[in-house]
């Protein structure tokens, strides 16, 4: 690419999770990628790598144990970077990812005051993301004062479910309260949307089951390119297990917990950071540590993840009154061939035959030409998604300024 840095227009996105960082810088005008990188291991290990689009330079750091212990911190040196790597660009506009945007936001917004407010009453749901999401924010608008800035939620591309699929059988009053499905990973799932419109347009206006498998996992039914199910629900708690979150669980638990005195952050702290991969395990949360594992803990954590995918699976095909193809995405979805066949093994009878070797080779196609179901292994880029919704917002601001 020859695009050179100095005097362009940049549109940031960033992507501000429970442990990493991840971010992009776009040309404003055209959305060519100009940087990418992430932070992550935030609290631990933190280390940063990212990419110039423009001359393919590679830029890494990494911090000694608890060298780098909070977001703050962390947004706090990326910005310092964006400021000698980035100089010459002027960032015109800010997308954020926001993860939840409870029954008010339905799609993306300008950030203002009033939507920060509105946003700092949902930490609770999410506690291992909002709070940093909005840290970010604040840091970005901080850095970028002339910028737009705009936030792009998570639980938008599944707030038109019908009733049925976002209630909980509980007293209506909490459904009108907010105490409902709300589902995430939405710019995920409509990245996958609308690349299955483009490269495989007889699935995307059919019955798609999609699997978001990263360190947060979620799967979402999608009928005719929208969300109808997703295995998360009110929080980003339930469903799948995750790296360290417990995935679904009997409610009689919580209350056993309660009445043994654990406190609600202990609690909290055990749900969201000491279950999941790493619970069961007692090794780690991360997938590539436990394949290369020869514990049984960690055979068994890998067995209860693929055993909870497949369940869903089945729920979403039935959901959905049938199947015509399954996506994998997500770090773990895109990467381990072990994972995507223990899941569709077994899944003759929905129709799925898997390619082996295809599957082995990550290619974007890993079932035989006779599967009724195509299986598919698409990179997400949720990124573009928010740098897409960002310049639509951008563009919509300018013109009402006249
Ligand atoms: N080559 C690989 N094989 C197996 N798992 C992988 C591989 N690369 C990444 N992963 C897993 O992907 C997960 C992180 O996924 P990612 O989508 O980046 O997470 P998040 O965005 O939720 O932080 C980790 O569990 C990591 O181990
Ligand atoms: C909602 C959620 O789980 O997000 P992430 O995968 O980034 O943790
Ligand atoms: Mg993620």
């Amino acid at each position: 690419m020859t695009t050179s840095l100095h005097s362009q227009q940049g549109l940031l996105t960033l992507n501000v999770g429970s442990s990493s960082i991840k971010f992009a810088l776009f040309t404003a005008d055209d959305l060519s990628l100009l940087f990418s990188g992430q932070l992550t291991g935030i609290g631990s290990h933190a280390k940063f790598d990212a990419k110039s689009h423009v001359d393919n330079q590679s830029y890494s750091h990494a911090w000694s144990a608890d060298g780098l212990d909070s977001h703050v911190q962390a947004i706090g040196w990326l910005v310092q970077w964006f400021g000698q790597q980035m100089a010459g660009v002027q960032v015109v506009a800010v997308g954020h990812r926001v993860v939840h945007g409870g029954v008010w936001f339905d799609s993306p917004v300008v950030v203002t005051p009033e939507v920060i407010a509105k946003l700092r009453e949902l930490e609770p749901l999410a506690p291992l993301h909002q709070p940093h999401n909005l840290a970010g924010i604040q840091a970005a608008q901080a850095a970028f004062s002339g910028a737009v800035h705009v936030a792009c939620f998570d639980t938008a591309f599944h707030c038109h479910q019908p009733f049925v699929k976002d209630c909980f059988a509980l007293p209506r009053k909490y459904y009108e309260q907010g105490v409902r499905r709300y589902g995430f990973h939405g710019l995920s799932y409509e990245y996958i949307s609308h690349h299955l419109e483009t490269e495989f347009p007889l699935q995307a206006v059919g019955r798609v089951v999609v699997a978001h498998l990263g360190n947060g996992a979620s799967m979402c039914a999608m009928l005719n390119g929208h969300s109808i199910a997703s295995t998360m629900g009110f929080s980003a708690l339930d469903g799948l297990p995750m790296g360290t979150r417990c995935g679904q669980l009997d409610p009689g638990v919580l209350l056993y917990f309660l009445q043994q005195g654990m406190t609600e952050r202990e609690m909290s702290d055990l749900l969201y950071k000491e279950s999941g991969l790493k619970g069961i395990s007692g090794i780690s949360n991360d997938m590539r540590e436990l394949e290369q594992s020869d514990a049984l803990e960690a055979k068994q954590a890998i067995d209860y993840f693929v055993y909870r995918i497949k369940r869903e699976l089945g729920a979403l095909t039935a959901a959905l009154e049938g199947l015509d193809a399954v996506v994998f995405t997500g770090g773990i979805g895109e990467h381990s061939a072990h994972v995507r066949a223990s899941v569709l093994d077994g899944m003759a009878w929905l129709g799925v035959e898997l390619d082996e070797e295809a599957n082995n080779r990550h290619d974007t196609i890993i079932s035989t030409r006779r599967s009724r179901v195509l299986c598919l292994r698409i990179p997400t880029d949720e990124e573009i998604m928010i740098a897409q919704h960002t310049q639509r917002l951008m563009g919509k601001k300018l013109s009402s300024q006249g």
